[in-house]
């Protein structure tokens, strides 16, 4: 198919000579002799450019270029002005057109520029295909209730500038959780830039996140912007925000105050716009209290905190989220999509999964990939996963009820235990005993 120019003006002859020549060119030409039909033709016909003369009787070329952005606004505009008119020049510009070339019309110009735009265009269109693919790629998938209401939570706070501090879990999808706020956000055109606080050594940290001038560190003898600058207009991600140390929390709390910064080595003070979401998988209040976080910047990073639940606590998405993992491992390596038997499923959705989601993707991608037959059954699975089986198996081979019930007790509190950082008062008020009873069981457990 050939790219459609309509060539807007109101002269019968550049109309004819210009319409001659794009369509020996190999365009499809579409000719309005004024802005009315022009709009008309627009709606009617959706050319993929417009060629608009500025000088025309009725609505001028200006003024259907506000309508043409109002109506269709990926669509490129080149105007043609007369010779020298900076005026009409700026306007255009402001109002959103591709380019403009000046009469006396150079053909040569006029093919440059008609296809600088559809490229343009092109690059805007694949962009934007991409993007959605990504988005459809990374989205949370889930229909438990502590992930539904996780999806709550994101649609109230990604439109707004509030920054938010995920805390849960390792492998629980905090990553996933801030590009998905960031994506449905209006920043979302610009870039989210992650920083992992804790894989940046100590004496890199300033030059990675303010950068630095040419020749201001040593080994590097180039120029290089940082990531608050990277990340200008956009989203920044300071993901394991409770591994930085206390030096570097300081700088953090001073660009995240003043919104403003310079590079190592460079005395020009730069301003930085970003929205800040922050993600951690330790209990920074008690880190607080151990003096190994600043009070002052929790604070400042946790104004609308969001709680990330392990994947134990939303076991019925096990079976959804394996499924997705199969689909995408299959995609991935061009094979057939294997299936697992449900009794596979059953163990999985009895594990523990202290890596949470991670683990779980890990493993299938490795199934998909190892178990030559097409369906993947419980013999397939792993050792360490047969500790609930075998768990099971033992509770029922004890005879007696009352020993039956403090076995399970004891495993059930242990593992409750594993998934919050052995922290006996989280766990006790999140399974509801109280925290003796927790202290009494570890105690016997040593005896
Ligand atoms: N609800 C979900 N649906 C689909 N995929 C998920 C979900 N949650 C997590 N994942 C996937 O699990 C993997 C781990 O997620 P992510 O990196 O976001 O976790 P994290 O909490 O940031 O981990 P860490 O604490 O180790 O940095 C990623 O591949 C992510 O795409």
């Amino acid at each position: 198919m050939f790219p459609s120019i309509l060539i807007v003006d109101d002269e019968p002859t550049i109309l004819q000579s210009l319409s001659g020549l794009l369509t020996d060119e190999g365009f499809e030409v579409i000719t309005a002799n004024n802005g009315y039909e022009a709009l008309k033709i627009i709606d009617a016909e959706a050319p993929d450019l417009v060629l608009l003369d500025v000088w025309m009787p009725g609505i001028d070329g200006i003024e259907t270029l506000k309508e043409i952005k109002k109506s269709t606004a990926t669509l490129p505009v080149i105007i043609i002005t007369g010779h020298g008119n900076v005026e009409t020049a700026v306007k255009a510009t402001k109002l959103g057109a591709f380019d403009l070339i000046e009469k006396p019309l150079n053909i040569d110009k006029v093919i440059v520029a008609i296809n600088n735009a559809l490229n343009f265009r092109r690059l805007e269109e694949e962009n934007r295909y991409l993007r959605k693919k990504t988005i459809e790629k990374h989205s949370i998938s889930g229909g438990s209730n502590p992930v539904q209401a996780l999806k709550m939570q994101i649609a109230t706070v990604a439109p707004t500038e509030s920054w938010v501090l995920i805390k849960g879990e390792n492998g629980t999808g905090k990553e996933l959780v801030a590009r998905t706020i960031h994506q449905l956000s209006p920043r979302a055109e610009s870039p989210m830039i992650d920083v992992n606080c804790a894989a940046i050594p100590e004496t890199l940290i300033e030059s990675e996140l303010f950068g630095h001038e040419k020749g201001a560190i040593a080994g590097s003898s180039v120029k290089k912007r940082g990531k608050f600058e990277l990340a200008h207009t956009g989203t920044i991600f300071l993901d394991e925000i409770g591994d930085m140390s206390l030096a570097t929390q300081a700088k953090i709390l001073r660009v995240l105050d003043e919104k403003k910064f310079q590079r190592v080595g460079g005395g020009r003070i730069l301003t930085t716009d970003v929205r800040v979401i922050a993600a951690t998988n330790k209990d920074l209040e008690g880190e607080i209290e151990n003096g190994r976080f600043r009070e002052d910047l929790y604070y400042r990073l946790n104004v609308v905190p969001i709680e990330v639940p392990p994947l134990r606590d939303r076991a019925e998405d096990i079976p959804s989220l394996t499924e997705i993992f199969l689909a995408e491992a299959a995609a991935s390596n061009r094979e057939k999509r294997k299936t697992i038997t449900s009794d596979a499923i059953d163990i999985l959705t009895k594990h523990a999964w202290p890596g949470n989601v991670r683990e779980l993707k890990n493993l299938v991608e490795r199934l998909a990939i190892m178990v030559q037959n097409d369906a993947i059954t419980a013999k397939d699975l792993p050792a360490n996963l047969s500790d609930s089986k075998a768990t099971g198996g033992e509770l029922f081979s004890i005879e007696d009820l009352d020993k039956a019930r403090v076995a399970f007790e004891t495993e059930y509190i242990l593992k409750k235990l594993a998934g919050h950082d052995n922290d006996v008062e989280k766990t006790a008020a999140a399974i509801g005993v109280a925290s003796d009873y927790i202290q009494t069981l570890i105690a016997e457990r040593k005896a």
